[in-house]
């Protein structure tokens, strides 16, 4: 029985899971935090992995493994293989002017026209998730460190280094051992999707200088070895990695409530969208995951339980004790800023408060139909470029939630799976360690609990949307 480990490195923690090769049996898994903040040094991570290992039985007996990645983060390393600084996080906003400048400058001041030009070049118009956008920050406002840069990777790809025996004090041929996968690439900025290659110049005129960067492998290539020899896989951004351990297919919208809300399909076609909702990223089997990413999903749940001062599970209870619209009471979520739609410096809002309507419990629902409201702006979206949703797949932390659950079928128009309680993001990076291994995608299967479709009248979203347009004035 050959054993494989699935990683999956996000905002909040660290996911490890341990698994048959062959049947997807879960043998082991374990769990670690990560420090809070949109900067955080990669050591964090790899002390939560290192613990997360250990909780899951360690990796003596595993055959292969596979990191699976919250996307974009911006990791510089210097030419002897130290972190220059903390990572900006996908969810730092600081680089927001670096990203409209990037955009004007292609466009040569025409925003319309440089926004067409990015996603022709990479099918992604440049927000500040993209580490192209951080690296331009770091150019202009750290310039020693900027200087510094002998090499820039992704949270995922710096993992898979290090588990390949990798880290500070390697130096250059350290540097030349850096591998990353199409799907985090594809979130850069400065690669293409749809012709595989970087985009050296693009990165050169941000940063100042050209740095290493990882080598991008296949879907099943073999990215590096551990030292007690397990063969580490190519590794993922976690949301096409996410797609793997679901098994989403043609007609399959993945819907993750984790401290991103992402709304993302598998597709055979690139998305372009030039206004930007939906980011043109490539999946991990070599097709490509259209993908609508907000900055606001769960973290609102737990801000609003730490409001009311109770549990998330009372959260859950109070927000299914009210009724469908929440009595009239919207809140719009932005309360990190947002990116879809791009409005970085939003902050969050609350409308149609009475008297009447302002009870613990319409509160706790209007925050879940806030969220699921935001959603469905990413699906239509997915929508709009004529992604083929048929079934929506939800998954994610919040996706546990019975008032997600019961949002999403008021809301957003579509059948609905809940997946097994699980780590989708690990459990996909663990399959893909599985294909490293035998050559192929074994067919683990999943189950679910079916949300039919409730017929909704619109309101609830119709009146969301309104107040959600006041923020873009
Ligand atoms: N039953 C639940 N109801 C609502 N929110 C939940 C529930 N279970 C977990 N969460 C939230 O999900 C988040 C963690 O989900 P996860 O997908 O691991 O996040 P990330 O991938 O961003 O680290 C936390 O914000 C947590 O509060
Ligand atoms: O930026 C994106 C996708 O473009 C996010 O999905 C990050 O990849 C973080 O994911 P979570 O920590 O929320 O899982």
């Amino acid at each position: 029985m050959a054993l494989v480990a699935g990683i999956d490195s996000s905002t909040q923690s660290c996911k490890v899971v341990i698994r048959d090769a062959d049947t997807g049996a879960l043998v082991g898994q374990g769990r670690a935090a990560h420090p809070d903040g949109t900067e955080v040094h990669p050591d964090a991570w790899w002390d939560a992995l290192q613990q997360a290992i250990t909780q899951a039985g360690g990796l003596a007996d595993v055959s292969a493994i596979s990191v699976g990645g919250q996307q974009h983060g911006m990791v510089c390393l210097d030419s002897n293989g130290h972190v220059v600084r903390p990572a900006l996080l996908w969810n730092d906003t600081r680089s927001a002017k670096a990203a409209v400048d990037i955009i004007l400058d292609a466009g040569n001041g025409d925003p319309a026209a440089g926004a067409r030009q990015w996603v022709a070049t990479t099918g992604t118009v440049p927000v500040a998730s993209l580490t192209l956008t951080k690296l331009r920050w770091l150019a202009e406002n750290e310039p020693e460190n900027a200087a510094r840069v002998a090499a820039v990777c992704l949270p995922h790809d710096w993992l898979s280094w290090r588990l390949a025996g990798f880290g500070p004090g390697t130096g250059e041929a350290g540097l030349a051992a850096l591998r990353t996968d199409r799907s985090d690439a594809s979130g850069t900025g400065y690669y293409s999707a749809s012709t595989g290659e970087y985009l050296a110049d693009a990165l050169r005129e941000a940063l100042g200088h050209l740095p290493v960067l990882p080598a991008v492998v296949g879907p099943l290539d073999i990215a590096g070895k551990t030292p007690e020899g397990a063969l580490i896989g190519p590794g993922a951004g976690d949301n096409a990695a996410a797609a793997l351990g679901v098994g989403a297919g043609v007609g399959d919208v993945v819907l993750s409530l984790g401290t991103s809300g992402t709304v993302f399909a598998v597709s055979s076609t690139p998305a372009a969208d030039a206004s930007g909702l939906v980011a043109g990223f490539a999946d991990a089997t070599g097709h490509y995951l259209p993908l609508a990413c907000t900055l606001n999903a769960t973290r609102v749940f737990d801000a609003t339980a730490a409001l009311l001062d109770v549990s998330l599970d009372d959260f859950n209870e109070l927000a299914l004790a009210a009724p469908a619209g929440a009595g009239g009471l919207t809140l719009v979520p932005y309360f990190d800023g947002e990116r879809t739609p791009n409005l970085p410096g939003a902050t969050g809002s609350l409308h149609g408060i009475t008297r009447a309507n302002y009870t613990p419990a319409n509160l706790a629902r209007a925050a879940v139909e806030g969220v699921v409201c935001s959603l469905a702006d990413g699906l239509a979206a997915l929508q709009a470029q004529a992604v083929d949703a048929r079934r929506l797949i939800l998954i994610g932390g919040g996706a546990q939630s019975p008032a997600v659950q019961q949002a999403a079928s008021q809301l957003l128009g579509l059948p609905a799976v809940v997946p097994a309680p699980g780590e989708y993001v690990a459990d996909g990076a663990a399959r893909q360690a599985a294909a490293v291994l035998a050559g192929a995608f074994p067919d683990w299967g999943i189950g679910g609990v079916e949300l039919p479709a409730q017929p909704s009248d619109g309101i609830v979203l119709a009146r969301y949307r309104s107040h959600a347009r006041t923020h873009m004035a």
